[in-house]
């Protein structure tokens, strides 16, 4: 393991992980690593285990079979409490429906992951990390009163406040119109550049996905392709080519 350490030293990785839900099997003997300081995609057609990618390697669902690692923790080897307490210090999640809670403004938000793991936010802090989204100047708004992007990169900040190993991201910018989605992506952008944040994030959309380092790709819960520097339109046609192969393949 020590030569996997310095530039290339995965955050997070999977080994031959496998999840079934009943008879569907989501994920299939996928083994793939998030590199410190990078920016991963995950593309695939509707039902691919995207989703279920996201959640098994964040600790939200325990594989069938493989292994997850984040850092040197096998999560398999964690019990629930072991393995909230890893989520709640280790991980930062970020779903495109926000899930800010309405009562609070936006620095009780992004305080609340401190107060849950029992440490007081420090209003230095709070005001750092709000500073980093954007946000400095609407730190007492409520959710309903700030946009669609204002209320995701509260949804950020509030992931990125326990300084998360990881940052993942399930189609966070799905429920935004394409300007303020592009300041989304801008912002995961750049905390990786700057601050050398892991990012892995799911979406449908190339545009969004060229804003990645590399692109992975899902078909039936296989890993079927990886795309490094990826423009938009490569991908494009690279998610044409899979939704066909895969279409072909559910007719056949
Ligand atoms: N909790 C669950 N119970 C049963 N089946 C599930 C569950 N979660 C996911 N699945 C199934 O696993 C497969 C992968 O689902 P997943 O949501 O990971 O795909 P996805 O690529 O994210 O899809 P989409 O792009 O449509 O969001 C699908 O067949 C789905 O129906």
């Amino acid at each position: 393991m020590t030569e996997a350490r310095g530039a290339a030293e995965e955050v997070v990785s999977l080994e031959g992980v496998q999840k079934r839900f009943g008879s569907v099997v989501a994920l299939d003997s996928v083994t793939l690593g998030f590199a410190r300081g990078t920016f991963t995609a995950v593309m695939g057609p509707s039902g691919s285990g995207k989703s279920t990618l996201l959640q098994t390697a964040a600790g939200l669902e325990r594989p069938t079979a493989g292994t997850v690692r984040v850092g040197d923790t096998d999560l398999g080897t964690l019990s629930e409490t072991g393995l909230t307490l890893l989520r709640r210090e280790r991980i930062g999640f970020v779903f495109q429906s926000f899930n800010l809670l309405s009562s609070l403004t936006a620095e009780q938000n992004v305080a609340l992951p401190l107060r849950l793991a029992g440490r007081k936010p420090s209003r230095k802090d709070v005001r750092a990390v709000l500073q980093t989204v954007g946000l400095a100047d609407r730190a007492r708004h409520r959710p309903a009163e700030l946009s669609g992007g204002q209320q995701q990169r509260v949804a950020i900040a509030r992931a990125i406040i326990t300084k998360p190993d990881v940052l993942f991201a399930d189609e966070p910018t799905g429920a935004l119109d394409s300007r303020t989605g592009r300041e989304v992506l801008a912002l995961l952008r750049s905390m990786v550049d700057t601050q050398g944040q892991t990012v892995v994030m799911v979406t449908h959309d190339p545009f969004a996905a060229s804003h990645a380092d590399r692109v992975v790709f899902l078909g039936d819960g296989r890993l079927v392709a990886e795309m490094k520097a990826p423009t938009a339109q490569a991908v494009a046609e690279r998610m044409t080519a899979l939704e066909t192969a895969f279409e072909t393949a559910a007719e056949a």
